[in-house]
């Protein structure tokens, strides 16, 4: 379980703004998506069988297991709990720094790369080894693979001649220019050697069965850590996508693979599947969204989910989540609420309306959302899109001058890391840019830099960052706005 440092005692800002149940309200959330809830419940081992949700395999004899992503160190350290003598060898890549928070002991193989999400050549080493494991494997072998988010960068094998620089640019270049993460994917599935179903055709013609805690919306299982073992389809087209943000000027090598025809995979797609693999999701954004608004119930708020599909831009997210804020905090009438669930254009969770329109709005309200904004990186300065969500809504509300409600709001990715920073995500609130102000520390101005991280650093030392380390999971971020009445604060 995470903890983070108290709050300054002495600023009654903290108190107002009701900072610690949205950190534990995330917390809660968090904790609900970690690999020792979700495989235990799931996966069974007896002495002659390997049972996931209602399947079952045949374990003749000790299976093997490979893995990559942010939250497979756990679930492979559950996985070996298990299958005890059953497991033969494991190999698994996982983020850099993991290792020295979680003590781990174990047979498994576990080695650390992708500092920051961006794969590296200890990442590229382990996927040699990977590719070398599954290449091994007979008709007779199981093979258990392990993924989550951060895969990809966890997997990265360019196809040749390609080099780790050249695709490590390609991803950056599109990633900066808003790329969401099935654009990005689509181009690492072309490029890569085990994505895109690679790993399951090296592993052919063992069984494979595959493991995913999902970070895309809506879980795409080809899109999922780029989907090492599930079969690209055709009309998935990554030279539309190299277009589309005008990244024109590729090495040729890129443009060289990007022509190529492919080849092994027709041979072993049956139908649009492999049927040599099994696929299973063992969890999702919307388990730590449900948790999220059971403990929002317990602490006392009116609550429910918004989506747990949120996607697009942070630019356009800040304004949605302003208008809700601006809807909610309007005591005397609910339609300001009816109108904004009417000119939405989020998916929104089917029960949402209802539970709305039971709210009394003179009381406090938590809504939860849960999903994976872009941001356009145009300035030179440091932050993530959980930060940079944070603090357009706050410059948001400071601009709407909301008199009848304090408003709070935390973005935080449940994988504790965001973007190249070492927080998970901030609080915003509808002070945050006076109390910017109060210290010569212009929220505007960061901003217009992509400096969410250095605005957050300054302001009151760093009290509304989210510090809590790699957690172990990963099911994308998950938002919590409270909405506070003044009349019903307490002073
Ligand atoms: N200065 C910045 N300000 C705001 N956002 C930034 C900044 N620099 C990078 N980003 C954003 O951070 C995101 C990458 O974050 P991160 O490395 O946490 O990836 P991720 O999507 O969580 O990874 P994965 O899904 O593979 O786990 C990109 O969307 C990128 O646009
Ligand atoms: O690793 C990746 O590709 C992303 O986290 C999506 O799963």
């Amino acid at each position: 379980m995470f903890h983070f440092a108290k709050p300054h005692p002495a600023h009654p800002f903290t108190r107002k703004m009701s900072i610690q149940p949205l950190k534990e309200i995330f917390l809660k959330s968090v904790e609900s998506v970690q690999p020792h809830h979700l495989i235990p419940s799931q996966v069974h081992v007896t002495n002659s069988h390997l049972s996931i949700q209602n399947r079952s395999y045949p374990l003749h004899k000790p299976c093997y297991l490979v893995g990559f992503g942010k939250a497979v160190l756990g679930m492979s350290l559950e996985l070996e709990k298990l299958l005890k003598d059953k497991l033969n060898t494991g190999l698994v890549t996982v983020p850099s720094g993991i290792l020295s928070k979680f003590k781990v002991e174990s047979r498994i193989k576990f080695i650390e790369g992708a500092p920051n999400n961006i794969p590296d050549e200890a990442a590229l080493r382990g996927a040699l080894e990977i590719k070398t494991l599954a290449e091994g494997l007979g008709a007779d072998d199981l093979l258990v693979v392990v993924m989550s988010g951060g895969g990809s960068a966890l997997l990265p094998l360019p196809k040749p001649p390609i080099t780790l620089q050249e695709k490590q640019d390609l991803i950056k270049a599109l990633s900066t220019k808003g790329a969401d993460i099935l654009e990005l994917n689509c181009v690492r599935k072309q490029i890569s050697v085990l994505k895109g179903g690679g790993l399951a055709e090296l592993a052919y013609p063992a069984r494979v069965v595959t493991l995913v805690l999902s970070d895309v919306v809506g879980d795409p299982l080809g899109f999922i850590a780029s989907g090492p073992t599930y079969p690209t389809s055709d009309d998935e087209d990554a030279a539309a996508i190299l277009d589309k943000y005008g990244c024109h000027d590729l090495p040729d090598s890129i443009k060289t693979v990007l022509t190529q025809k492919k080849t092994k995979q027709e041979t072993i797609i049956h139908n649009g599947r492999y049927d040599h693999v099994d696929t299973f999701i063992i969890g999702n954004n919307v388990i730590a969204a449900e948790a999220a608004c059971r403990h929002a119930a317990s602490l006392g708020f009116q609550t429910a989910i918004l989506s747990t599909s949120v996607a697009g831009s942070t630019h356009q997210l800040s304004q949605t989540y302003a208008d809700l804020a601006a809807a909610i905090a309007d005591p005397s009438d609910k339609q300001p609420l009816k109108n904004f669930l009417q000119k939405c254009d989020l998916p929104i969770c089917p029960d949402f309306a209802d539970a709305a329109s039971g709210w009394d709005l003179g009381a406090e309200v938590c809504v939860i959302a849960a999903g994976e904004p872009t941001v356009v990186v145009n300035g030179g300065g440091r932050g993530g899109r959980n930060q940079q969500l944070a603090l357009e809504l706050s410059v948001r509300l400071n601009k709407l001058n909301i008199k009848s409600a304090d408003i709070s709001f935390l973005s935080g990715g449940t994988d504790g890391i965001d973007g190249p920073t070492d927080a998970a995500g901030a609080i915003g609130t509808s002070d945050l840019v006076n109390n910017g102000l109060e210290e010569n520390i212009k929220a505007e101005d960061y901003l217009n830099n992509n400096d969410s991280y250095g605005f957050y650093s300054r302001l009151r030392g760093g009290e509304f960052l989210i510090k809590i380390g790699h957690t172990g999971t990963n099911v994308m971020d998950v938002h919590v706005m409270l909405v506070k009445p003044r009349r019903a604060r307490e002073c």
